[in-house]
């Protein structure tokens, strides 16, 4: 480091050698005005580094407290995390699945580790509902041996540092800012998951060598207004009805570029309302369920001309079997370190049910396996982002992912009201009136 000597421009005024002898009144007024420059500049100096001393403590602070709190990090953790993504046999996937403490993700998660794949799981355990409900389902993964990281997508350092201590062949991408009509509610938290979650996400997958495969939830609601029945993969899907909607959608078109210019192998997944066992408390069959039970009144929309809404609903089994099937065939990405080395495969598929039921049918089954009638309060379908039916067709999925559902509504339900019941008893906790 140069010394203050080695300074060009000395800065303190014992450095600055003033001529005595030089009497002059212009130099006088010069000296001065240079003197109080100089004081000027002292002062500026001083203040830069008082401001600079100021960021760093800060920083230090900042930092020092984010290793004291942060849920991550450490030898033992990464031991953890290690152990968790260790495939049985070796030739097995490797597997992170984001949001792994939700409906979806813990079974995608279960049924990979059941077979022998590795798995480490990836969630925020957000409030968006119950999260009690998702620390008991990161329970029963952890019974399994596999291990859950708390964390966000949005955090990239902890993303990065996930494929720096794991080698991952695959990405499950899960974890999204879930439900149409709450988007009306708290539309930024869509954006941050569902858009800015998925492109944190995907640098990291583009980056890392080798990339891995990545298979993602998108979903049915981007069909949106489109009213061609079955929908099909290739039916437009620039309609949508809900910002959710509209975000799904985003992400199919985001993860197109990344496969596009990086070489990442892409599967996106259309789900159609999703239902079963650990469900999600959000949607209309389990809140349908508590209700029900705690004798209060469900509310059932109903579209325009008194038409019953419909939903193509899919039990969770099927849905796991069409995730497995999309990491067995998803393919090589191509590229590495951020450089595309060739055409990686870019797939959607629609994984539904294939055979629609009304909501007031839905209502029905339940109040023959919970054996207690429904307080049916039927109202006109609000404009709140929901769509009148869905309808897969699964063809694509069937030739390419082996993909065939088997469970009805009848027979998932009956499973879901089992294990409901088993989980919070008959009365949710509250007196039924
Ligand atoms: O398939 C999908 O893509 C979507 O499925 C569900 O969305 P949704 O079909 O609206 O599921 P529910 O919220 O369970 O609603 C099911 C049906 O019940 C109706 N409903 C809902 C709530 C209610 O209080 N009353 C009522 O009649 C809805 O209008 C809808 O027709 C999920 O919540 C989304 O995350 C998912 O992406």
């Amino acid at each position: 480091m140069p010394s203050l000597e080695d300074d060009p421009f000395p800065s303190t005024p014992g450095k600055f050698k003033i001529d005595h002898r030089n009497h002059h009144p212009m130099n006088r007024h010069f000296h001065r005005c240079f003197s109080s420059t100089s004081t000027l500049f002292l002062w500026a100096l001083f203040l830069i580094a008082l401001t600079a001393s100021y960021l760093s403590f800060q920083s230090f602070v900042d930092s020092g407290s984010r290793y004291l709190t942060a849920s991550w990090g450490g030898i033992q953790w990464e031991k953890q995390l290690r152990n968790s993504a260790l495939p049985h046999p070796p030739s097995s996937l490797s597997v992170l699945v984001t949001g792994a403490a939700g409906f979806v993700g813990t079974h995608v998660s279960l049924a990979l580790k059941k077979r022998g794949d590795g798995v480490v799981g990836l969630d925020n355990f957000n409030s968006y509902y119950d999260p009690s409900l998702k620390k008991a389902r990161k329970s029963l993964l952890s019974n399994h041996g596999i291990f859950v990281v708390e964390g966000d997508l949005n955090d990239v350092v902890l993303l990065q540092k996930l494929f720096d201590v794991v080698v991952f062949t695959h990405v499950m991408h899960l974890a999204a800012q879930a439900g149409v009509r709450y988007a009306m509610e708290n539309p930024n938290s869509y954006v941050r998951s569902n858009i800015a979650g998925l492109v944190n996400l995907l640098e990291v997958c583009k980056s890392a060598n080798p990339q891995p495969a990545v298979v993602w939830a998108s979903s049915s609601s981007v069909y949106g207004l489109n009213e061609k029945v079955p929908f099909s993969e290739s039916d437009r899907t620039d309609q949508p009805a809900s910002l959710y909607a509209a975000t799904k959608k985003a992400g199919e078109e985001i993860t197109h570029t990344y496969n596009h210019i990086y070489g990442l192998s892409i599967t996106g997944l259309r789900f159609f309302t999703v239902y079963g066992p650990w469900g999600r408390p959000d949607m209309a069959y389990f809140s349908f369920t508590r209700n029900i039970l705690q004798g209060k009144p469900i509310t059932v929309y109903r579209g325009k001309n008194r038409v019953d809404l419909a939903r193509d609903f899919t039990y969770i089994d099927d849905i796991v079997k069409g995730c497995l099937g999309s990491l067995d065939t998803s393919g090589k990405s191509t590229g590495s370190g951020g450089k595309k080395k060739g055409a990686a495969p870019y797939r959607i598929f629609n994984l539904g049910n294939t055979s629609p039921v009304t909501v007031p049918t839905l209502v029905s089954i339940l109040e023959k396996h919970l054996k207690v009638k429904a307080k049916k309060k039927v109202v006109e379908m609000p404009g709140n982002g929901d769509v009148p039916f869905t309808h897969a067709n699964i063809s694509s999925a069937r030739s390419q992912l082996g993909y065939k559902p088997t469970t009805d509504l009848q027979t998932g339900l009956k499973k879901f009201v089992k294990w409901y019941l088993s989980y919070y008893g008959y009365n949710h906790g509250k007196p039924v009136n």
